[in-house]
């Protein structure tokens, strides 16, 4: 008979020294703002082995404010904000479109790390995603072409169906223009960089944005 969710989830633990190593971080020796240490942080989750670093849990909010939230792909990150590519008809879209504001969070178990920023989001121009998504595999060009996302699908055939023709149109026409398809960056007004530590004083350095530039200060954990 197999184990019940209660007895797996005491089974489990975080940060198992079998599979993770957690560095030290010293606060007082981080840059001055949150892109350069991110920058540093993702390099070291990639060196470290961490499977799929750029996979972030997207949060937004219904226009009364009722939260959702997903998962998506970094497509970038510098001074113009942290960009992520989606259907602007999707929940999502439709969730950014009636509150411009959206919070991502990343995890990184190998390290024991983790990332939040929260701030307004702005849809690039449309020849700016259009580029990013061209730049991109054919498969990521078909899955776009399919389209329809979040939207009820009637049955597994028509998306099989669908999926086709946007495979073979992606392989025929590498520039198809997805018109719904944007990319959009979140620019954050506030950052904070977690690193869990054995003994459970864990380090939270939160940089806030103010008028004078980055405010860092650190957090109970
Ligand atoms: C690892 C992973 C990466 C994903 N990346 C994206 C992405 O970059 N863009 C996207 O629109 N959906 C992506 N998805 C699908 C979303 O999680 C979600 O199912 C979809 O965007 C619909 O979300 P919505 O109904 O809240 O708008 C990804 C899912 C997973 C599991």
């Amino acid at each position: 008979m197999g184990r019940d969710l209660h007895e797996l989830l005491t089974s489990l633990r975080v940060w198992d020294p079998e599979t993770t190593e957690l560095p030290v971080f010293d606060p007082a020796a981080a840059p001055g703002e949150p892109l350069a240490l991110f920058t540093e942080w993702f390099a070291q989750a990639v060196a470290a082995g961490q499977a799929e670093p750029h996979t972030m849990s997207l949060a937004t909010a219904d226009a009364d404010g009722t939260p959702d939230v997903r998962t998506v792909m970094l497509h970038g990150a510098d001074a113009d904000g942290w960009a992520f590519a989606t259907h602007s008809g999707s929940r999502k879209g439709g969730q950014l479109a009636a509150r411009p504001y959206a919070a991502l969070g990343f995890y990184w178990p190998v390290q024991g790390r983790q990332i939040r920023l929260r701030g307004p989001v702005t849809p690039a121009p449309a020849r700016e995603g259009q580029a990013d998504l061209h730049a991109r595999s054919t498969g990521a060009l078909a899955a776009a072409l399919t389209g329809g996302q979040s939207h009820v699908l009637g049955s597994v055939e028509e998306l099989v169906r669908a999926s086709e023709e946007a495979w073979e149109r992606a392989r025929r026409e590498p520039d198809a223009p997805v018109p719904s398809w944007t990319l959009y960056r979140l620019q954050p007004q506030e950052a904070e960089f977690f690193q869990g530590d054995a003994r459970r004083r864990h380090v939270r350095l939160r940089y806030r944005r103010t008028d004078g530039g980055w405010v860092r200060e650190l957090l109970w954990p």
